[in-house]
């Protein structure tokens, strides 16, 4: 091994610039980017754009997840260049960079979700792929508007302990409990091919499942994970979604509170984190077009516990996106 003066400072491969090297620069050393990648100005090519959306203005109980996106880079320190599960090297197939925060009105929601609906838009111009890290899941709205302009409407893989097909709260139309009604209303959404995955705990009424029938999702509740596991899991996602272009939107909270303490809604009884990633790091077989993670909270995070889980999750995300895009 050369001494660290004279070794490139990023892992390059080709022409794809990698990671800061952190055997060259200790990986606690310097600001953070989602995985120690690139900023987005400092390369010319882009096929994935990592891109925060620090807003919080539409939750509906604990506030604290427009400090997500600062939280999940300070825990993606720690991941490394090569994926053995998927035999792949995700920042070496695909020039993947992080694009910085989307600066949103915190006091005017509908001023922010414009806003993010034109970042969005204006990032996958840019980027053949999208993946948002919030922030609330109000979110997921506007970036669905931007996501289904490109692509039409889009199947979503969602996962969470939450429907997020109610209708409004005090009033209020666009919510974290609220984006899948809106954009199936909006035909955002592919309603063949949609499903909750994770979803637990107490509801307002048998009403909401009705309703979010109609609204076009299935659901593979987080019991369910207990009786089929997760091979079973992932062949109910794939049945239903097969290849439609995919969204899949992480709510951390699909995770138990045990694995992601850190989040603004938690329900008891959810998937492990070793679940999730391997549902994740399953799509390297589907037609996956973009993606966010949100509602990390890290006010009620311990040890960076929620935060490194949701760096696992976008690197599973990004590492099924660079076996899709394999030659
Ligand atoms: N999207 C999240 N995390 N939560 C929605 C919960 C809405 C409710 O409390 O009814
Ligand atoms: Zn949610
Ligand atoms: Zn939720």
């Amino acid at each position: 091994m050369p001494a660290a003066e004279s070794r490139p400072l990023r892992v390059l491969s080709g022409s794809r610039v990698g990671p800061v090297d952190a055997g060259a620069v200790p990986r606690f050393a310097g600001p953070a980017t989602f995985a120690r990648l690139p900023r987005i100005d400092e390369v010319s090519d882009v096929d994935v754009a990592v891109m925060g959306v620090p807003f919080d203005s539409g939750v509906s109980y604990r506030p604290g997840a427009r400090f997500g996106p600062a939280h999940v880079r300070e825990s993606s320190r720690l991941l490394r260049p090569y994926n053995p599960a998927l035999d792949v090297e995700p920042f070496g197939r695909l020039q993947v960079v992080d694009a910085g925060d989307l600066a949103v009105n915190p006091f005017f929601l509908d001023d922010a979700i414009t806003a993010i609906e034109r970042g969005a838009h204006g990032m996958l111009e840019r980027a053949d792929r999208l993946l948002t890290v919030g922030g609330d899941h109000t979110i997921a709205l506007p970036v669905l508007r931007a996501m289904a302009h490109r692509h039409g409407p889009i199947a979503v893989v969602h996962f969470d302990a939450h429907l997020d097909t109610w209708d409004s709260y005090f009033g209020a139309a666009y919510t974290h409990g609220t984006p899948f009604r809106r954009a199936a209303e909006e035909g955002l959404l592919d309603g063949s091919g949609c499903l909750h995955v994770g979803t637990r705990g107490p509801l307002y009424s048998s009403k909401d499942l009705t309703d979010d029938v109609e609204l076009g999702f299935q659901i593979v509740h987080s019991h369910e994970m207990d009786d089929i596991g997760v091979r079973g899991v992932i062949e109910r996602i794939v049945e239903r979604v097969r290849d439609r272009p995919v969204y899949v939107s992480v709510d951390i909270d699909v995770l138990d509170p045990a694995f992601a303490p850190g989040t603004g809604t938690p329900e008891a009884g959810g998937l492990t984190s070793r679940e999730l990633l391997a549902i994740l790091r399953s799509f390297a077989g589907l037609n996956l077009v973009g993606g966010d993670i949100v509602e990390v909270a890290p006010a009620y995070d311990h040890a960076e516990i929620t935060g490194i889980a949701a760096a696992h999750a976008g690197y599973e995300l990004l590492s099924a996106m660079a076996v899709i895009g394999r030659p």
